[in-house]
């Protein structure tokens, strides 16, 4: 068994959250989901959807196997109870792969790190460009 770890906000789910999943589970055969905190989301506009939402609509897809709340202190916390064989990081996620696979192995946790490419073009394919188009129609 091949276990796979993705992780994100998932604010606001749209197909390329979809795509990100589906690339994550087709790299092995069970698929974990940590969903950022509230708290930690601190590299962008906090998320309109509540930590506790966010992780019941990724929970609800079918191709997560387990979806969880991340730790609001220590991101490797989680891994520890995981133990994910792969890491996909998504397009835009700001981790260097090497570091991390480097910052896994010192920690007794090793894991490889895929990048997961960006999906084709879709009309609103990301959270931002879904906040704008609502404040376009009704800011
Ligand atoms: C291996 C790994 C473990 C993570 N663990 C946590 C965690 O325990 N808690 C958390 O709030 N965020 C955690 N994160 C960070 C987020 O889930 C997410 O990657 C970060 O918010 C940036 O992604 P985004 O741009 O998709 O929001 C982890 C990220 C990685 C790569
Ligand atoms: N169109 C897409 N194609 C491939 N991966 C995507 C796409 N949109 C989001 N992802 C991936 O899904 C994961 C979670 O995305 P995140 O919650 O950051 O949403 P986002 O739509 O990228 O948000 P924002 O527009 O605020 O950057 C990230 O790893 C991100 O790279």
């Amino acid at each position: 068994m091949t276990r796979i770890l993705a992780t994100g906000t998932f604010d606001l789910l749209h197909p390329g959250h979809i795509y990100f999943l589906t690339q994550a589970r087709a790299l092995g055969d069970e698929l974990f989901v940590i969903v950022a905190r509230d708290s930690n989301v601190t590299h962008k506009p906090k998320p309109i959807v509540p930590e506790e939402q966010r992780l019941e609509m990724v929970s609800a897809l079918g191709i997560v196997d387990k979806a969880l709340l991340g730790s609001e202190k220590d991101m490797f916390e989680p891994l520890k109870h995981i133990r994910p064989d792969i890491i996909a990081l998504g397009y835009d996620q700001r981790f260097n792969a090497e570091n991390l696979e480097e910052e896994l192995a010192k920690r007794g946790l090793p894991a490889n790190v895929v990048r997961i490419p960006l999906s084709k073009e879709c009309p609103l394919c990301s959270t931002g460009a879904i906040i704008k188009e609502v404040l376009k129609r009704y800011g």
